[in-house]
């Protein structure tokens, strides 16, 4: 959507404004009398006003259009309010800028400078809009959602969270790395919740989920019209971080034609959009995370040393949930606890066995497996105590261990399934996630029917 409002108190300008401007806009609003601007702009999301200067019969010193200039920038400063103006008017114009006008025209226009001026005006809008909204975003999570505590007792974690509270209020570059689900998401939202930054926005990049083709326009935007599908102006990544962090999440995922990329834009501190001549200074604080050993990477001529070296200023390593032994149980009643609430489950305790298969099992999922672990136990559980048959683990050292697990895990759920559901198959299935038949299949393959 584009929304021009624009303000004038002479009508043959509305019309030839509104034949200009039509192919351009998606929504044209004219109003002659500047008291009606507060209420028209409650009304609707505008990109651009466009203000004349005078508006009372025998007044042309300007100063009108300053006063509206200023009350709607006072309000709406995402707005691009851009000024008309007479040639004698031109120092006014310039107090007008100062005082937040995006630009001003001379009246009579040149059509295609008219066109110019709105269309970048729009482009800036936008922009201001799509941060507005993010910031909003960020401002209504952390009022709903309490900032996730990293749990553990450990040495290994108490040592990383000394790490962190000591790097996080500098501004360096931050490296985490660690295995999958070790939590290294949470460490970077540690690092932005603890820096001087923490009021602006944390912006996420999936490196990995980013396609080749569209590398530049996610991180750096782009220009309408910049290529076939830039139907609008797109603000980017780094753009959206501006002020707050960046967090770039598996970077090690990047190829190495796109690391060149990405290391101008971080050396430079500046960035151009795809299809934009415009030079556009960004502030960042850098976080990035990887599984791949990125040392490693460099050798095999994988990943560049010079990007390396500007992405690891401090490193933080997350270790492996099977080298902090103190933490599973630790973590285990954490989830247990939360679970037990979200699925109104009263109060849950392990069985000194379940506590010991904690324990034992070497957790290759680290703690987002043993999350789903406990979540599972916890929606089967019927009594207050969590045995350890319940404790159904997704992978294990070896595949006769893991298909014996598989097949004692299928038994224990289709059990469970049945006696929640007693002699209605259907419902069983359904909450098993498979068929009527493919459940009446493994009842009789276990023995069970
Ligand atoms: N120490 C911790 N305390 C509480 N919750 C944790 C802790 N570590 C991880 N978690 C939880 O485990 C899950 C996985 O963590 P996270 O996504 O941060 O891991 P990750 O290392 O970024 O994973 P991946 O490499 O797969 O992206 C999340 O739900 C997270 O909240």
């Amino acid at each position: 959507m584009s929304n021009i409002l624009i303000i004038d108190d002479n009508l043959a300008v509305h019309s030839t404004l509104e034949i200009i401007l039509e192919p351009h806009f998606d929504n044209i609003t004219c109003l002659a009398d500047p008291l009606n601007i507060m209420g028209t702009l409650a009304t609707e999301t505008y990109h651009i006003v466009l203000l004349d200067m005078n508006f009372s019969p025998g007044l042309n010193t300007g100063r009108e259009g300053i006063r509206w200039l200023k009350k709607i920038k006072e309000t709406y400063p995402q707005i691009s309010v851009v000024m008309m103006t007479a040639y004698g008017h031109v120092e006014l114009a310039v107090d007008a800028l100062k005082l937040g006008a995006t630009d001003f025209i001379l009246k009579p226009w040149d059509n295609r400078k008219l066109l110019a001026t709105l269309k970048s005006a729009l482009q800036l809008s936008i922009s201001k809009n799509e941060v507005k909204q993010l910031k909003e975003k960020a401002e209504a999570l952390k009022s709903t959602e309490v900032f996730p505590d990293i749990i553990g007792e450990s040495q290994s974690i108490k040592n990383m969270m000394s790490l962190i509270e000591k790097v996080a209020k500098t501004d360096t570059n931050i490296l985490i790395t660690g295995e999958n689900g070790t939590g290294k998401e949470l460490v970077a939202k540690a690092v932005h919740h603890l820096s001087k930054r923490q009021k602006e926005s944390l912006v996420e990049v999936d490196m990995g989920a980013v396609s080749e083709t569209l590398f530049e326009s996610e991180l750096f935007g782009h220009v309408k019209g910049a290529f076939t599908d830039a139907h609008q102006d797109r603000i980017g990544k780094f753009e959206l971080a501006n002020k707050g962090s960046l967090f770039l999440d598996e970077i090690g995922n990047l190829s190495f034609s796109l690391q060149a990329k990405l290391l101008a834009a971080l050396q430079n501190r500046q960035i151009t959009k795809v299809g934009g001549n415009k030079v556009i200074p960004v502030d960042i604080r850098l976080i990035s995370a990887t599984n791949k050993n990125l040392f490693k990477m460099v050798e095999d001529e994988e990943f560049r040393q010079d990007l390396l070296y500007r992405i690891n200023t401090i490193q933080i390593e997350v270790p492996p949930l099977r080298e902090r032994d103190d933490d599973v149980i630790v973590l285990a009643n954490h989830f247990k606890d939360i679970l037990a609430k979200k699925y109104e489950k009263g109060t849950l305790s392990f069985s000194q066995k379940a506590e010991d298969k904690l324990k034992a099992y070497h957790w290759p999922g680290n703690v987002r497996e043993l999350q789903h672990t406990i979540e599972r136990a916890v929606i089967l559980s019927d009594s207050d105590t969590i045995s350890d048959d319940l404790l159904m683990t997704t992978a294990s050292e070896n595949t006769s261990v893991q298909t014996l697990n598989m097949v004692k895990m299928e038994e224990v759920l289709i059990k469970k399934a049945m006696q929640k559901h007693p002699k209605n198959v259907s419902a069983a299935a359904e909450e098993l996630g498979i068929t009527r038949q493919t459940l009446y299949n493994k009842m009789k393959k276990l023995g069970l029917d």
